[in-house]
């Protein structure tokens, strides 16, 4: 498929006239071609109207059809070939098994949606019959099921160019509900969003479904992610990025005359406990284990371990050697935008030059232009907790050590801790007292809460939570990864004595849809 630089607007490709973005392979630092033409607020307007048309009849599509338009858009990113990688590749600087392995994760993703939408639970169907005879009031008939909020928007990732991009887990997720989307795509990979979005705009014409159901607007700076955001026809935004974008859509969510929700996932450092028996026992394949999770993707995970913490010792010194050797000999891999590099060297110098901080290691340099030398730094549990600037994150592979003189003082740092999308346990069994000690805290702070592991690589699951308390994301009652991502977009309806006739095929008399509802208090495919 050629790219054309263009728009998708329901089932038309427009060519923006908003300026020009040109995609920059950052491992040479040349532009791309084509040109992509930026939108501005006519394109917003246009794409927002016929999202809105579009939402009555998509949502109430049959659960059969949805899943099977989920189902035509992974098949068609994967028709796509290798064009789609060989662009990815190009465009983030990522190499081709990863991005292989990305494409796998989205179209996984959309399936387990497809079965999701099948499945039907997500309706939330519930009866309580009438009770005309109870004293000393009747109750009267009420049933309830969960309804799509409307049009969503949805900012593509930069660091994840399919799995968190145009056709990404928000997408699949607001589709899966019900909910037409119009995405911003993320200006480092044009390229590769209209591929996706070229695929997604097939599958929606494929499966009979009104345009709306899809729009793919392109545009520098945040005149079209701020116009998207304020439109009135948009009710929910899914977002991934940095802080600061994050806040500004949050900002320009709220002040709406209807505010609506942002979920936003935006900055976590992702505490590494290192407990005293799992140092004694495996000091040194910890230390190499960290740094591989770290130096993974130049560190370009929000689920990137940016601080470790233990109690000062000999065994933590041990970890520390290894951790070092393994980090000293780490390749600079190239970073996804030359912003982003910048953003990651100044991350750094600025902990470089922090007088309480030392610096323990740096990853190899490389040849050619953002590459990411890994970086490992420590300081005192005193110097951590004086100093709210060590508690930034820093996108990318670099990491602060925090030594603690003891356990009491390593929970106490835990305490102040802002919210975190994950929080990771390195224990063994006669650690489980302290653990258990910290595991409170650790509820309080954190999406997702692992033993023995690395938070890097996060599962696409039913159990999966990849969300977590502010400043991790902008509302922990839900997560982005994962099939309960569909909730987010989801709010419940009442339906209080409706004749039969207008009630929606899920709260119907005799279960037609075969779903599992909750009748009278009881759970049940009745
Ligand atoms: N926590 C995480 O998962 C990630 C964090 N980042 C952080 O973000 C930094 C910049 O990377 P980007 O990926 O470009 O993220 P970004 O937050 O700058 O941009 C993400 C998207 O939001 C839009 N946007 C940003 N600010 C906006 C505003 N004020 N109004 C309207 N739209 C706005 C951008 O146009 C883009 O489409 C990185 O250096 C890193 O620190 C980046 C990727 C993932
Ligand atoms: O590691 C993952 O799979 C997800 C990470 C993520 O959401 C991110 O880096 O933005």
């Amino acid at each position: 498929m050629t790219l054309t630089g263009m728009m998708l607007i329901g089932a038309e490709s427009h060519r923006g006239r908003n300026g020009e973005i040109h995609a920059i392979d950052p491992s040479t630092g040349a532009a791309l071609e084509p040109a992509f033409g930026g939108g501005g607020a006519a394109e917003v307007d246009r794409a927002c109207q016929l999202a809105w048309d579009a939402f009555d009849r998509f949502r109430e599509t049959a659960p059969e059809d949805r899943a099977v338009f989920l189902e035509a858009v992974a098949r068609n990113i994967l028709d796509l070939g290798d064009a789609l990688i060989v662009r990815a590749m190009a465009e983030s600087g990522l190499p081709r098994a990863r991005l292989e392995g990305e494409r796998g994760r989205t179209v996984g993703q959309l399936r387990l949606f497809a079965a999701v939408v099948r499945e039907g639970s997500w309706i939330g169907a519930r009866i309580d019959p009438a009770l005309p005879e109870r004293a000393p009031l009747p109750r009267p008939d009420l049933r309830q099921r969960r309804i799509p909020l409307g049009p969503v928007a949805v900012f593509g990732a930069s660091n994840f160019p399919l799995a968190f991009s145009v056709a990404g887990g928000d997408t699949a997720s607001a589709f899966a509900a019900g909910c037409p989307v119009v995405v911003k795509a993320h200006s480092a990979h044009p390229g590769t969003s209209e591929l996706v979005g070229r695929a997604v705009q097939a599958a929606v014409a494929e499966c009979g479904l009104p345009e709306g159901v899809f729009s793919l607007i392109f545009g520098a700076g945040s005149s079209v992610g701020t116009a998207l955001v304020a439109d009135p026809r948009i009710k929910a935004v899914g977002f991934t990025g940095s802080r600061r974008g994050g806040m500004a859509l949050m900002e320009v969510a709220a002040k709406r005359p209807e505010p609506i929700p942002v979920y936003a996932e935006m900055s976590s450092i992702n505490p590494v406990f290192l407990l005293p028996a799992a140092l004694a026992a495996r000091a040194e394949a910890l230390g190499r284990g960290f740094v591989a999770s770290l130096t993974m993707g130049a560190g370009q995970f929000c689920t990137n371990p940016g601080i470790l913490l233990a109690v000062d010792g000999p065994d933590l010194d041990r970890f520390v050697t290894a951790a070092v050797e393994a980090l000293g000999g780490s390749a600079a891999p190239t970073m996804l935008t030359p912003g982003i590099h910048a953003a990651f060297d100044a991350g750094v110098a600025a902990l470089a030059g922090n007088a309480r901080v030392a610096t323990l290691a740096r990853g190899l340099d490389g040849e050619g232009p953002n590459r990411c030398r890994a970086a490992l730094f420590a300081t005192t549990a005193d110097a951590f907790l004086d100093d709210p600037a060590l508690r930034e994150e820093v996108f990318g592979a670099a990491s602060l050590l925090i030594r603690c003189p003891d356990l009491d003082s390593l929970r106490a740092v835990a305490e102040r801790l802002d919210g975190q999308l994950t929080a990771t346990l390195q224990m063994d069994a006669a650690d489980t007292g302290a653990a258990a000690v910290l595991l409170p805290t650790l509820e309080r702070k954190a999406g997702r809460i692992l033993a023995n592991g690395w938070p890097t690589g996060v599962e696409v699951c039913h159990a999966m939570v990849h969300g977590g308390p502010f400043p991790a994301t902008s509302d922990g009652r839900t997560t982005s990864v994962g099939t309960a991502a569909i909730e987010r977009f989801l709010r419940p309806v009442c339906y209080q004595d409706i004749p039969a006739d207008l009630l929606p095929e899920p709260l119907r008399d005799g279960n037609p849809l075969g779903l599992w509802r909750r009748v009278d208090g009881a759970l049940g495919r009745h």
